[in-house]
């Protein structure tokens, strides 16, 4: 990786280039600037002319905002085994290559790989999922990032042995159009909503009790069930307007898009897989959920309820710990709270613990993402067992619902979230995935009831009615 200081881009352009001659292989050019406040969702809407390749990722605790428009180039994978560390390994040779001109390694600048990775590699139930690999990746044309107050603009360009300049300078030429487009004021179009339907809501049940019945004789300690919800409308429907309205509604959560190949995948979850920046790591423990009450009295009274369920807290120590037995071996420190706390949403509360660790020397990103995936919070305990009885009961694919989907940079930051409260949109349907942990206490129609209130952020997002 050639990283050059803020300097004449045309002079980095023949560095790349040179490059690109003397290896006979492509070279990544990727150059950095700060630019004026640009608001993140008009750039999103202003970048149209890339519909089908754009992304929003906003993070929960509002340190990062990246808008990627167009694909200079796609990672993909259709490994089941290893397809993290393949994905690590093709990022790593791709960026040494790079040229990248930029003031400092500013985390979320620069060369960056958007995407996620589905839930389960081994369930070929492919249905509404078909065009997403094991593994699906772009690296943006046009990307903007927000770190809180300041506003860069990359632009990666792949420059080829026997690129033609003009290429190059239409590429910036096209850069100031999208920064002028997100200056103009755009709403996007809405959809009419025609309705919504559970998808085999009875069967969901009877899986539930029929994992409980093993779960009684003491096959497996805990297993998430999901089930999906068909939303239907009188005409395609884009991202924008979904994002727009999770934005506002869900300022607690990551709220993420990823066109691709004609579908969106949506949503705004408020779990974190991992995040690591330089060698400092956050995780998140969630699971345990109750309703928010109406009132703030009926609120609280519902959060201690949760904080002493001996049913809701074993569900959440099972995650604590195998979130610690993952992270453990890979960091010098970690910090995990003995007791959990709560986690308000709008429409439900959650046990919540946060992990926070210092990685040891060489400890990857991805590697982290493939020892924590799935999650008990996610999967189930023990993991394999768990995950053959998803295969078996759960008569879908959960696609990229509740798969690491996220970022990582050409330095090694980047942050993966567990995708929940998320949907795919494609044609005039949106497809919605909620599910939660079953252990032998279970029981079936208030499990049903919690899937109901997590479906809500995106049913609202979709502009359905949800009755608060
Ligand atoms: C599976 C979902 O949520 C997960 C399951 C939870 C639970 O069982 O209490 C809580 C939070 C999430 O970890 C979902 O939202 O679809």
């Amino acid at each position: 990786m050639v990283t050059i200081h803020k300097t004449n881009i045309e002079k980095a352009y023949d560095t790349a280039r040179t490059k690109a001659k003397q290896i006979h292989r492509p070279v990544l050019l990727s150059i950095v600037e700060e630019v004026d406040a640009v608001d993140p969702l008009s750039f999103y809407y202003g970048g149209n002319s890339f519909h089908g390749e754009r992304f929003l990722w906003k993070d929960r605790d509002h340190t990062i905002t990246l808008v990627g428009l167009g694909a200079a180039h796609i990672l993909s994978t259709d490994e089941k085994e290893g397809r993290f560390f393949t994905v690590e390994n093709e990022w790593k040779r791709f960026t040494q290559e790079s040229v990248i001109v930029t003031g400092d390694k500013w985390a979320g600048t620069g060369p960056l790989l958007y995407g996620g990775f589905r839930f389960d590699p081994l369930n070929d139930n492919s249905e509404e999922w078909n065009q997403f690999s094991t593994g699906t990746f772009q690296l943006p044309m046009f990307m903007l990032t927000k770190p809180e107050k300041t506003n860069y603009l990359t632009m990666n360009v792949i420059c080829h042995p026997d690129e033609d300049e003009r290429s190059f300078h239409e590429r910036i030429r096209l850069k100031e159009e999208l920064l002028a487009n997100a200056r103009k004021a755009i709403i996007p179009e809405r959809p009419e909503w025609i309705g919504n339907r559970d998808v085999k809501p009875e069967e969901w049940k009877e899986s539930v009790q029929s994992v409980v019945n093993r779960l009684q004789k003491g096959e497996m300690d805990k297993v998430v069930l999901a089930r999906k919800c068909e939303v239907s409308f009188n005409q395609q429907v884009t991202s924008d307007f979904v994002l727009d309205n999770l934005w506002k509604q869900q300022p607690d959560s990551f709220v993420f898009s990823f066109e691709w190949e004609g579908s969106c995948f949506i949503g705004a979850t408020p779990e974190r897989l991992v995040k690591k920046t330089g060698e400092e790591i956050l995780s998140t423990c969630l699971a345990g959920s109750i309703a928010r009450g109406n009132t703030l009295e009926s609120d609280e009274k519902l959060g201690e309820e949760l904080l002493e369920d001996e049913k809701n807290r074993y569900e959440h120590h099972l995650v604590v710990d195998s979130i610690r037995q993952a992270l453990d071996p890979f960091c010098d420190t970690l910090l995990i709270p003995s007791t959990p706390q709560l986690m308000k949403l709008k429409d439900i509360q959650h046990l919540y613990t946060p992990v926070i660790g210092q990685a040891s020397e060489n400890t990857s990103l991805l590697s982290l993402v493939e020892k924590l995936h799935p999650t008990p919070a996610l999967g189930g305990v023990p993991r394999d067992k768990a995950m053959h009885v998803i295969r078996q009961e759960e008569d879908m694919d959960r696609g990229l619902y509740a798969a690491p989907i996220g970022w990582i940079d050409a330095y090694g930051n980047g942050e993966y979230a567990v995708a929940l409260r998320s949907g795919l949109l494609q044609g005039d349907k949106a497809y919605l995935y909620a599910g939660c942990g079953i252990v032998a206490d279970s029981e079936p129609e208030s499990e049903f009831k919690e899937t109901q209130m997590k479906f809500r952020p995106m049913l609202r997002g979709l502009g359905g009615t949800v009755h608060e």
